[in-house]
């Protein structure tokens, strides 16, 4: 017996006890979904019935199928005369844009783009969907438009633009789905909302995703929702999602973090693949040239790179290519739920920093942008955004070089690991007051230090019922290393940093440009095309790229204590794939239950 789907003590187990159409149903399959997260099991009954929704679910539990799945479902059945047995139809689309997708950033929306090109493998031309966030001339995008794609993906201003130039119709409109809700007005998108609130049909349905409920979320509810269907997972609820992540943090001084990040990488107690966030554009190249200086390779992301290399980087990463990226948190949300008043700004990036093709129309972060008087003539993408939504798969371990400006940043942050069913563990460094004036970032504001962000993201992860527990590194033991880290770090000056900024910048747009002609004809023919080589600013001397046996002895491995205070820390990798990047990874299996901070030593190959 078929059950109803406004039944409220039903909840369906399996993807196939979802009325959805056969057609998705197939796709979902061939992606090996076995069965719905809870948001997608409690959100896609009342979405099929043509409710709003507003739902709140934690990081990479799987909101995109929540909306995307209905809407989909309905986009068939109305092509297919409401009948959902006639999946034979592959024919043209017919009529116009029936669906909006917002997002905050670029990388969202063409993360979003591909999820739907999965979701509709076995969907003909049913369901045709444009990225108009991307960066292709007006004139393309206007073609691309007058095709009356079904679905249109969008940030808000690129919507706003071509609904002001009449080349985007809403009139046919009934889905309006916005991603990361909490996030679409922090970046600077309030204007561009209204004006398309304005010109909604009536009766549409909405769709609000978010990881936070805040007041922006309330804001748009009012807006855009009528009584919605709201989803709220309790605590227990979600941490039955997949694996909480892992959280470690390490009080540390500026030199002694790039000390640590040398002894982490270089030993592989991190197996697997990471991302290291550090604070602003200098810091991510900084990093880059002196882990350059041990052999070590990484990935810069960052809002001055073009967007078609950033695209190809994360997506290079999820295929494994790239162990390692370092990447910058600008448009960074600052200010705690509980704390509005006493975080007033957003961290805007870089300082001096000015706005990148395609946004000459786009409007600024809403809070205030902290001004600086060494102003750089860089240009940065206001739309860029990589610790909010993006899908970095098997991530093993998010380090957070720089912490973050506020809780809710770190939460995002660490989002990027322990996604969909699978473990992850974050590392966080932090400077303690004393130590902390000094080597404060540019991009920081003199009212925000480590020690106040700590102590809020304990706040919040106590909340949560997460453990956030010191990792204490036996620091003498990580003493033998600093003679290597101290030539290192002085060979990469400010010099040597501007210059890897700019020679990067200069081969990365002409990657763009391949990639802009390639991407869609051939993406296979870009495997060549690395982001991680060698920048080579700096002379890398060739001894630096060995371990010595003796920093590695039995004693001083062992010693090193990679033991956090209260005991054992039970640590289960997440990623079981390896990087293809190095020859030398391939083939690696990964401990499931090890800590992988716990293999110090292990540099040394075993017997
Ligand atoms: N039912 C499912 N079973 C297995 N994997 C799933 C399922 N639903 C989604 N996924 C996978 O989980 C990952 C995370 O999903 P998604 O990006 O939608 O998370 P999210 O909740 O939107 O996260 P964020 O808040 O960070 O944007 C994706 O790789 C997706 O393919």
């Amino acid at each position: 017996m078929k059950r109803k789907l406004s039944d409220t003590d039903w909840s369906p187990t399996t993807f196939t006890s979802l009325p959805l159409d056969p057609r998705i149903l197939q796709a979902i399959a061939t992606l090996n979904y076995s069965t719905p997260t809870p948001v997608q099991q409690s959100v896609i009954p009342p979405a099929l019935e043509g409710k709003d929704i507003l739902a709140r679910a934690k990081t990479g539990s799987g909101k995109t199928a929540a909306y995307l799945l209905p809407i989909l479902h309905r986009i068939l059945t109305s092509q297919d005369g409401g009948n959902i047995n006639n999946g034979g139809n592959d024919g043209e689309a017919v009529g116009g844009t029936e669906a909006l997708i917002l997002v905050p950033t670029r990388e969202l929306a063409d993360q979003v783009y591909k999820v739907i090109e999965q979701y509709t493998a076995f969907c003909g031309k049913l369901v045709t969907a444009v990225n108009i966030a991307r960066n292709i001339s007006d004139s393309i995008q206007q073609s691309l438009l007058l095709s009356h794609p079904k679905i249109v993906i969008s940030t808000p201003s690129r919507a706003a633009i071509h609904f002001n130039t009449e080349t985007l119709s809403l009139s046919s409109l009934k889905y309006l789905v916005i991603d990361e809700a909490d996030l679409i007005l922090s970046y600077g998108h309030e204007n561009d909302m209204q004006v398309l609130s304005g010109a909604l049909p009536k009766g549409i349905q909405t769709f609000l995703m978010s990881a936070t409920l805040t007041d922006d979320v309330e804001g748009l509810q009012k807006l855009f929702c009528r009584h919605p269907f709201v989803y709220k997972p309790d605590a227990k609820e979600e941490d039955g999602v997949g694996e909480v992540v892992k959280q470690f943090y390490i009080s540390t001084g500026e030199d002694t973090k790039f000390l640590l990040l040398y002894v982490i990488f270089k030993l592989k107690l991190i197996k697997g693949k990471s991302i290291i966030f550090v604070a602003d554009v200098d810091r991510c190249y900084r990093l880059r040239l002196f882990l350059e200086q041990f052999g070590i390779r990484a990935c810069v992301l960052n809002s001055e790179l073009p967007v078609n290399s950033r695209l190809h980087i994360v997506q290079e990463f999820n295929k494994n290519v790239y162990e390692i990226i370092i990447a910058t948190d600008e448009n960074e949300i600052m200010g705690d739920e509980d704390e509005e008043e006493e975080e007033e700004e957003v961290v805007g990036g870089e300082d001096g920093d000015t706005v990148m093709e395609g946004t000459e129309t786009e409007s600024q972060p809403k809070k205030k942008k902290k001004k600086s008087k060494k102003s750089k003539p860089r240009k940065r993408d206001t739309e860029y955004g990589v610790s909010r939504g993006v899908d970095f798969q098997n991530v093993t371990c998010v380090l957070n070089f720089d912490l973050p400006t506020s809780s809710k940043s770190y939460m995002h942050r660490i989002g990027r690991t322990a996604r969909a069913g699978n473990s992850g563990m974050a590392l966080s460094f932090y400077v303690p007051k004393p130590l902390y004036g000094k080597h404060r970032p540019t991009s920081v504001p003199s009212s925000v230090h480590d020690e106040k962000v700590l102590e809020r993201i304990k706040k919040q992860q106590k909340k949560l019922d997460h453990e956030f527990k010191p990792y204490n590194f036996d620091m003498k033991q990580l003493e033998a290393f600093r003679y290597r880290m101290d030539d290192a770090l002085r060979a990469v000056t400010k010099v040597a940093v501007q210059n890897a900024r700019m020679k990067e910048l200069r081969a990365e747009l002409v990657a763009s440009e391949k990639l802009k002609r390639h991407f869609e004809e051939n993406p296979e023919d870009l495997r060549h095309l690395r982001h991680d080589r060698e920048i080579k600013v700096v002379r890398v001397q060739q001894h630096m790229k060995r371990v010595p046996e003796y920093l590695l002895g039995k004693g001083k491995a062992a010693g090193m204590g990679l033991q956090q205070s209260g005991g054992s820390i039970p640590f289960k990798v997440g990623s079981r794939k390896t990087a293809r990047g190095k020859g030398k990874q391939k083939g690696k299996k990964v401990g499931k239950r090890k800590d992988p901070l716990k293999s110090f030593g292990k540099g040394k190959k075993k017997k």
